[in-house]
């Protein structure tokens, strides 16, 4: 099976190559070329920009147990409709992703359904209890990536030191959900001028900040690595600059919403609106473009969290905290683009480059001769309503449903089949 993508702009972190043709045989890119070759299916890319295919490292897919939010099939569906070809879902499915049995039935299913990689990042505890660690070498070996108790925090230290020395024994690696649960308390949205505008309870920045500060320590003193989810205060990346000008090992991702919206959106007590970490104010979202400018923060990653309608229209302390992010991630990064905030090889170098980088996964994330065949073609001019017709994922709970965006994934090519087609 042989495809040929035609015309092609290509962007890698360190080059643009311009009316190119990528070649395709057997699922891995067999050149990248001004020839031509006969008997191949043929794209034409002469509008769109060819990119490696998009690695979210924080997704959400509430498989198994609870699917009537989201399933593997799903939200590969809506993975692949983002440009997204390899997914790292969370463990904090019913029951929590904790053993080998359940990584297992997640790598199996999404095997299944075909249409990514799915690499699971199981739990570092048991039920996420924060007490008692899993076994990680068997559940590495059913095909677990790396460890998070995310949507809770490892409270305590003595707990996260083991974990992170225990994991990097294996050659894996933590991910923390960075929240001081006490200091966070029932807050639901930042602490500031909103929650004391609208009388919500707020969450201050030093929830976040003190257990990124926790968390660097913990690694300095294992030397293991550490990373850290969803980033979202001026403070939290002060402490990684910092942490990183010592080399101690860590990294960091920050989810769309925090470089695009902020803290004054919730003066309607729109729950779509709702996440933890909570939107934060300006100062902290020009910081967030700032870390992903100069390294500090090292990947973009969604942090897809869908929820069902009926766990978002309840009264604003009642929603659940998350919104989908899987079908936004390519639109708000560009828009960062034509800001002017960074240029596309830097776009490709967080969504897709530095991932698998960190991931170790040295087969994707480029595209060049013998790299997968794993390419998102993308139209960065296209404006489309994200309606229930674009929107593949089981649920709704996003503040950019029903609004215009800017900047489409056309084709999304998985190990060299197209596995999406933006039709509307
Ligand atoms: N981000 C969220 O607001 N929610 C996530 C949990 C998490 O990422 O901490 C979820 O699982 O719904
Ligand atoms: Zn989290
Ligand atoms: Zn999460």
């Amino acid at each position: 099976m042989k495809m040929i993508l035609k015309n092609c702009k290509v962007v890698n972190y360190d080059n643009i190559l311009k009316e190119i043709n990528i070649i395709i045989e057997n699922g891995i890119i067999k050149d990248v070329t001004n020839e031509s070759i006969e008997d191949a299916e043929v794209i034409d890319c002469s509008n769109l920009i060819a990119v490696p295919g998009l690695i979210d490292m924080h997704v959400h897919f509430r498989d198994p147990g609870l699917e009537y939010k989201e399933d593997i099939e799903s939200g590969s569906k809506a993975a692949v409709a983002g440009g997204v070809t390899t997914c790292l879902p969370m463990a904090n499915t019913k029951p929590v992703n904790d053993n080998s049995s359940i990584t297992r039935y997640m790598v199996d299913k999404a095997k299944e359904v075909g249409l990514i990689d799915l690499f699971p990042v199981a739990a570092i505890t048991k039920g996420m209890k924060g007490e008692e660690l899993t076994e990680m070498g068997d559940i590495l070996e059913a095909g677990a990536i790396a460890f998070s108790d995310d949507g809770l925090p490892v409270m305590n230290s003595e707990v996260m030191r083991r974990a992170l020395e225990y994991a990097s024994q294996f050659g894996s690696f933590i991910i923390s959900h960075p929240e001081d649960k006490n200091l966070a308390g029932k807050g639901v949205i930042n602490e500031g001028k909103i929650s004391t505008l609208t009388g919500l309870k707020g969450i201050p920045d030093e929830a976040e900040e003190i257990m990124i500060a926790r968390d660097i320590l913990l690694a300095k003193l294992t030397k293991a690595h550490m990373h850290l989810a969803h980033v979202s205060t001026k403070g939290g990346v002060e402490l990684i600059k910092w942490a990183k000008s010592l080399g101690i090992n860590v990294t960091a991702e920050a989810a769309p919403h925090h470089f695009s919206l902020t803290e004054d959106y919730l003066t309607d007590y729109d729950t779509n609106y709702k996440m933890n970490p909570p939107l934060r104010t300006e100062e902290d979202k020009e910081a967030i473009i700032e870390a992903l400018k100069d390294g500090t923060i090292d990947v973009i990653a969604t942090d897809h969290a869908p929820h069902h309608k009926d766990e978002k229209f309840v009264e604003f302390d009642n929603a659940a905290f998350g919104i989908t992010g899987l079908q936004t991630l390519i639109p708000l990064t560009l828009k960062l683009v034509e800001d002017g905030k960074i240029d596309m090889k830097k776009f490709v170098e967080l969504t897709s480059y530095k991932p698998a980088q960190i991931l170790k996964l040295n087969d994707r994330g480029y595209i060049a001769k013998r790299k997968k065949a794993d390419i998102t073609l993308i139209d960065i001019n296209k404006e489309y309503i994200f309606d229930e017709k674009i929107n593949k994922s089981k649920s709704t709970n996003s503040p950019f449903f029903g609004k215009k965006l800017k900047g489409a994934t056309i084709y999304t090519i998985k190990n060299g089949k197209i596995v999406y087609k933006f039709q509307n």
